[in-house]
């Protein structure tokens, strides 16, 4: 997680968040459902957030909303709510950095999570088929199914900012991928979204030159790979930075993930995987690598971060594996013909 501030929270979100519980509503077994909700998430704005919470309330759920004051603030709560014995479905409201939040809160105490997306890139909801629509995604919430996430697991030397094993949802990346989301400029992002970090991929490109990562890749069949690049990107889920797929066989509900090796450094090699990446190609490039793992052990100079799901969450080296147990995503349910 970036311990950079973030620009504060927009007035009249906080005052809304902080009614705490909602009415509640008589109804044959509602699930009980706790939103912890980001007010410095990209694109959470109190009109938005406000329809969500009408739709569960009117759709039977008994809903308490909990604000986070601070980054890491959604672990907690999601720790909470999850301990209380009270909560059936804690959701996040956010982007992808509360997702992660609410994920670590959740891991191992069987709670499902559910998500408002209201981010910037919200690249688990596009995953997922979640939708963006605040009152549908309500809905998912109050009626949907589920599906197991299985979460990437970060282990290193030293104590992450949260305690004990920090874990990702989408993706980890480190490298050229980890320092630009380190040094990305959070206002320019908040005005502009994704833009600032094509705008920090070029900065950085032209800036900074980057030690190579070494990395040693596990397969499910306990085969070994050694290698050395530019960029590692492991990858949970199929999609990366937004709608681009990066890992076509990468499933959220597998335990494996898909390793995306880029070898090469440089503003050209940049713009070319940039480019592929943006066309769904990335896979094609003869020198982009691509290999399935349960555990990958990363080294490049120590201090050098390693990003998971958008936020710097640790510092080289670092080992990943697959979390134990899965988290119950609910999704919306499929209709058969
Ligand atoms: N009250 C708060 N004030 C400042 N930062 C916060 C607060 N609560 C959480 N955060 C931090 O805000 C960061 C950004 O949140 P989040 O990722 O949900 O939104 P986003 O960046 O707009 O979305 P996305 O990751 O989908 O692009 C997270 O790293 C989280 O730790």
């Amino acid at each position: 997680m970036s311990a950079k501030p973030l620009p504060s929270p927009r007035p009249g979100i906080l005052s809304l968040l902080s009614r705490g519980p909602l009415a509640e509503h008589p109804q044959a077994e509602p699930r009980r459902v706790c939103v912890i909700a980001n007010p410095a998430a990209g694109s959470l704005r109190g009109r938005r957030l406000a329809r969500a919470l009408a739709r569960l309330e009117a759709l039977g759920c008994r809903v308490s909303v909990r604000a986070t004051t601070r980054p890491g603030d959604a672990t907690r709560l999601a720790r909470e709510a999850a301990a209380s014995g009270q909560i059936d479905v804690v959701v996040a409201a956010g982007g992808d950095g509360t997702i992660n939040e609410v994920a670590n809160g959740l891991a191992g105490s069987g709670v499902a999570l559910g998500v408002i997306p209201l981010g910037t890139a919200n690249v688990l909801a596009i995953e997922a088929g979640l939708p963006r629509n605040p009152a549908r995604a309500a809905r998912v919430i109050a009626t949907g199914g589920e599906r197991p996430l299985y979460l990437g697991e970060v282990r290193t030397s030293a104590e992450t900012p949260l305690g004990g094993p920090r874990r990702f949802v989408m993706m980890a990346g480190a490298g050229f991928d980890a320092h630009v989301v380190d040094k990305v400029d959070l206002g320019l992002k908040r005005r502009t979204g994704g833009l600032a970090y094509a705008w920090g991929a070029l900065h950085r490109a032209f800036t900074y030159t980057f030690p190579p990562c070494h990395v040693e890749v596990w397969g499910p069949d306990g085969t070994q790979t050694s290698a050395t690049a530019a960029t590692v990107v492991v990858c949970n889920g199929r999609h990366y930075g937004g709608p681009f797929v990066a890992a076509r066989a990468a499933d959220i509900s597998r335990p494996t993930f898909q390793v995306v090796l880029l070898p090469r450094p440089g503003l050209l090699n940049v713009l070319r995987y940039g480019l592929w990446l943006a066309l769904g190609r990335l896979e094609r490039l003869p020198d982009v690598r691509v290999i399935e793992a349960t555990r990958v052990r990363i080294g490049i100079q120590d201090a050098e971060p390693l990003h998971a799901d958008g936020d710097t969450i640790a510092h080289m080296p670092v080992e990943i594996v697959m979390a134990p147990e899965p988290v119950r995503l609910i999704v919306p349910r499929v209709t058969r013909p």
